[in-house]
């Protein structure tokens, strides 16, 4: 059968992405800590205090100075004096001597010329100010030192790191609580079809809900974006035009559907007519997927993504989350296209897997535990399908002068965020 596209691969389409995106001017907003949450740090983060500001115990039980422990054991304790008690939350001015001990909660304040702290368990209080110690400790022990954690003007974060939940706790703990995050990048998502209708109408004959949307939309908030959803717009130049211009002073605009032979012409047509440089490419040697479309109008990125639901999902996550995070500050645009490292994952392919040479694959997996080795079972279904996409952990990529993998292969999957 005649190819009716003159397919790209995709470093033509980071190429052609990383030319634009490489001179964009991100723009940046201060954030509250509390809504700082997988948002791109778009400064570096230094801390403005020593964490802890002062030396704590870890456990409960008495400060020492560590040489007074030498050698004590169960059949030999050491004796040592209490000299009084630190109290949590407060200062202290204990200063130990040789031989003397003091009273400390877990998280207080070390006294000074304290370098360890005994477990209570590892001592008996023999009288009123006398503890005997059946253990002998090393300098250090159960301290934690002030500025372990880290220390004013150390550096916390790059410009560039995505925050996580435990990393809002590290800000809390330095006081930090605005700083400069990259904007989300503006994206919409148009549907184009004249049998699609919306997920709550009812279906009359002929026609199909709208997933694309949905899928695309849900996949790039999750990833950072300001993704929304345009609605669907009729299969008819004059519509189409009307809803692309209005958003065209978004980031990034994804038309799903009307990118193949059928109505091709009229949307190729269509982004041209609306600024430059207007279509860059068009095909795309990645299966499924053949027939996405990059176009650039003045500054908004518009990608024409395949209509059916496995090749719009897979486009999307291949292209439309990369150029999403460069957008977004998670990733420069120099890297559009390298895989993330942390995101890799291997493990053992179940069946045996056939590829078209010259198209690269990429089919999704779940990814089984048995005997504690991990195994990847394809989920192998039509493009034009979408329930097996929601079962998948991960995909696999077979690359384009491959025909294919064997079972029982070890293969690197890359785990959907
Ligand atoms: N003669 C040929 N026909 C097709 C070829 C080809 O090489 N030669 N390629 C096929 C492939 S592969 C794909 S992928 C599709 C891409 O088509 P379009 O991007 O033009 O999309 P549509 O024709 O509008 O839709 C295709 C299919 O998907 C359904 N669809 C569309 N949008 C949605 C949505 N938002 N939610 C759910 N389903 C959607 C639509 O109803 C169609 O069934 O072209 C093949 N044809
Ligand atoms: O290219 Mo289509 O996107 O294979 O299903």
């Amino acid at each position: 059968m005649r190819e009716f596209l003159e397919l790209n691969p995709p470093e033509k389409f980071w190429q052609q992405l990383k030319h634009f995106l490489k001179n964009k001017n991100l723009r940046t907003e201060n954030i509250k800590l509390d809504n700082a949450l997988d948002r791109i740090l778009a400064e570096d983060i230094f801390s403005p205090v020593n964490l802890p500001p002062f030396s704590r115990s870890t456990v409960d039980g008495y400060a020492v100075r560590a040489a007074d422990t030498a050698g004590a054991s169960a059949s030999m304790p050491t004796y040592l004096d209490l000299i009084g008690s630190v109290e949590i939350g407060k200062n202290t001015e204990l200063k130990l001597k040789a031989g003397q001990a003091a009273a400390i909660p877990t998280g207080g304040m070390i006294p000074k010329e304290a370098d360890a702290v005994l477990m209570i368990e590892d001592t008996e209080k023999i009288e009123e100010n006398i503890i005997e110690s059946f253990k002998s400790l090393a300098a250090g022990e159960n301290i934690v030192k002030k500025a372990e954690d880290i220390a004013q003007g150390e550096l916390l974060f790059k410009k560039g790191h995505k925050i996580m939940a435990r990393d809002i706790g590290a800000l809390a703990g330095l006081g930090i609580t605005e700083f400069k995050v990259f904007n989300k990048a503006k994206i919409s998502v148009i549907s184009t079809g004249d049998e699609l209708i919306s997920a709550e109408a009812e279906a009359k004959a002929g026609q199909i809900r709208d997933i694309n949307s949905y899928s695309i939309t849900s996949y790039l908030n999750k990833i950072g974006g300001d993704a929304k959803k345009v609605g669907i717009i009729k299969d008819e130049f004059n519509s189409l035009k009307e809803a692309l211009q209005k958003e065209l002073d978004q980031d990034l605009v994804l038309i799903s559907g009307g990118s193949s032979v059928g109505i091709k012409d009229m949307t190729i047509e269509l982004l041209n007519s609306l600024g430059e440089p207007g279509v860059l490419l068009h095909g795309l040697t990645i299966k499924p997927g053949k027939p996405t479309i990059l176009a650039v109008i003045e500054r908004t990125i518009v990608l024409g993504l395949p209509g059916h639901p496995a090749s719009a999902w897979t486009v999307n996550n291949i292209l439309a989350a990369e150029i999403v995070r460069v957008l977004n500050g998670a990733k420069e645009a120099a890297e559009i296209g390298s895989e993330n490292q942390k995101y890799l994952i291997k493990a053992k392919l179940t069946r045996n897997l056939v590829s078209d040479k010259g198209r690269e694959e990429y089919i999704p997996v779940k990814i089984v535990k048995k005997n504690d080795k991990l195994f990847a079972e394809p989920l192998l279904a039509k493009s034009s399908l979408i329930t097996n996409l929601a079962y998948g952990d991960a995909m696999l990529k077979i690359p384009r002068n491959q025909e294919g993998k064997d079972k029982g292969e070890i293969v690197e999957l890359t785990l959907i965020e």
